[in-house]
């Protein structure tokens, strides 16, 4: 069975070029003129994408006493709906559990995906048996581990720890991540605050500063050139943070960031609305900054500091975001995002000239799939690739709405905002999984995709660190000693 998308317009992350793209099975068979198939889908007037790529989920995690209520089912219903083909969601080992049994835990959970999936493994604790894992999680196609350097008392690890992990991820040819937050200064501020009476959700934004996300930045930027490896930052939310990576890679590092789509279109006012269940619904670290460091954001996309847009998908309802009534620390952390992460930079970002299309395409698609070293399986229009795609109708409009979302929970954090350019038609693997409104892929449906070690940047860093360690010196004439 055979399916032609026919008459639209190919948008690549380097390309734009009028053709039809053949489907075969799960993949892409050929892109070009006058292709014929069994069935056909008419993209006149649209573009033709490689489906989105979210690197960043937290599907059913257990969180601050709760967990977060899209799980893979919801979850990867509502990322169809806004053209998303592949989510990645961390792993999060309990104290001293086993990466191992973890990760099990997590393939249960993801039974229920309707579209591809991968996982990235947190180090939420440090110690032998962790060290003598990590290659193993390597061999079961995760080259990716998560650190969190906020959250103190629960997920938080120390530099010791990041320093051995990150050691450990260089020798095996994984990449580490990093939640960048000064989490021993953003405890003290949480309960000095709450101490001058500080208790509602503003005060989530007063205890995250932009100050503290940089200087966690450049701290994990350092462990990680000392350590010989490549670093990822996730939600990346201020120009502290952003100058710290651009630096870097001006220096020639090898660090990545990753904006969300809330960071860039939701502002810090959010905070200040005087509806509690209003502003705790938005609730996520880091907080929602201010406009310069929105433009910050958007720069580094245009000009390629920053490389990915990804949500942080972690849904809680109304009802738990409660938990935190009278202390604000309580407030379950996150917010939702993967219904509307491509209409919602479609909309601020292409429609506005801020981004070009196949930079739309790059940030949401393929810069994480060669990130993630599963470029050009994923992430790509190229015979043999996944046949992962999103038709995406430039003129088709939308007024955003937790009425009509597939997400699980009672809010929307875009509630309200009208969208320009929508995805119509999303395929998965080859199939029809999401158009005209309706999610046609059954739950099960999604795969798990590997992920091998060793990506050319890894290597390449190798090589270099190699080169330029520090070397002895042999001399022939030492003088005596005194
Ligand atoms: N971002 C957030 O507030 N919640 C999810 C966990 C994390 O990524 O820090
Ligand atoms: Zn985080
Ligand atoms: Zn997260």
């Amino acid at each position: 069975m055979t399916i032609v998308i026919k008459g639209g317009t190919v948008v690549t992350a380097d390309l734009t070029f009028r053709a039809d793209v053949l489907v075969d099975g799960d993949t892409i068979a050929a892109v070009g003129p006058d292709l014929v198939g069994d069935e056909v889908i008419d993209a006149s007037g649209a573009y033709v994408m490689p489906g989105g790529i979210d690197p960043h989920t937290h599907l059913e995690m257990p969180f601050m006493g709760t967990f977060s209520s899209d799980d893979f089912d919801t979850g990867t219903a509502a990322a169809l709906a806004g053209g998303t083909t592949m989510v990645v969601d961390f792993c999060l080992p309990a104290p001293n559990e086993s990466l191992i049994d973890a990760l099990q835990a997590w393939h249960q959970k993801a039974g229920k995906a309707r579209t591809d999936y991968s996982f990235h493994m947190a180090i939420t604790w440090w110690g032998e048996k962790v060290f003598d894992e990590m290659p193993l999680v390597v061999e079961r196609g995760i080259n990716t581990f998560k650190h969190f350097m906020a959250y103190k008392g629960a997920l938080m690890v120390n530099d010791d720890e990041m320093f051995a992990s990150f050691s450990r991820c260089a020798e095996i040819g994984a990449m580490p991540l990093v939640h960048a937050e000064n989490g021993d200064v953003v405890a003290f501020l949480q309960q000095k605050l709450l101490a001058e009476g500080n208790n509602g959700p503003e005060a989530h934004a007063y205890s995250r500063p932009p100050e503290v996300e940089g200087e966690a930045t450049n701290r994990a930027i350092m462990i990680a050139d000392q350590a010989g490896v490549p670093l990822y930052v996730v939600h990346v939310s201020c120009e502290q943070s952003h100058e710290a990576i651009r630096r870097a890679r001006q220096k020639g590092m090898r660090v990545y960031g990753e904006p969300l789509i809330q960071h860039l279109t939701l502002d810090e006012r959010e905070y200040f609305n005087a509806d509690w269940d209003y502003a705790a619904r938005r609730v996520m670290s880091p907080p929602f900054r201010d406009k310069a460091n929105q433009d910050s954001l958007w720069a580094g996309l245009a000009s390629g500091s920053l490389q990915v847009v990804a949500t942080d998908h972690c849904a809680f309802t109304t009802q738990q975001k409660r938990f935190g009534v009278g202390d604000f620390t309580k407030i379950p952390n996150g917010t939702g995002g993967l219904e509307d992460r491509l209409a919602m930079l479609w909309t601020r970002g292409v429609r506005t000239g801020r981004l070009t299309m196949n930079e739309f395409v790059a940030a949401t698609s393929t810069n994480i799939a060669k990130i993630l070293n599963i470029y050009p399986r994923k992430g790509a229009i190229l015979p043999g690739a996944d046949a992962d795609l999103v038709i995406l109708d430039p003129a088709a409009t939308k007024t955003i709405s937790a009425a009509t979302q597939k997400s699980a929970i009672d809010y929307n954090v875009f509630e309200g905002m009208e969208v320009t350019g929508l995805p119509v038609v999303t395929l998965s693997r080859g199939r029809i999984a999401y158009q005209n409104g309706e999610i046609r892929s059954e739950t099960g449906t999604g795969r798990f995709v590997e992920r091998p070690a060793g990506p050319p940047v890894a290597k390449a860093l190798s090589t270099w660190k190699e080169l330029t360690a520090p070397r002895r010196i042999e001399r022939s004439g030492i003088p005596a000693g005194v």
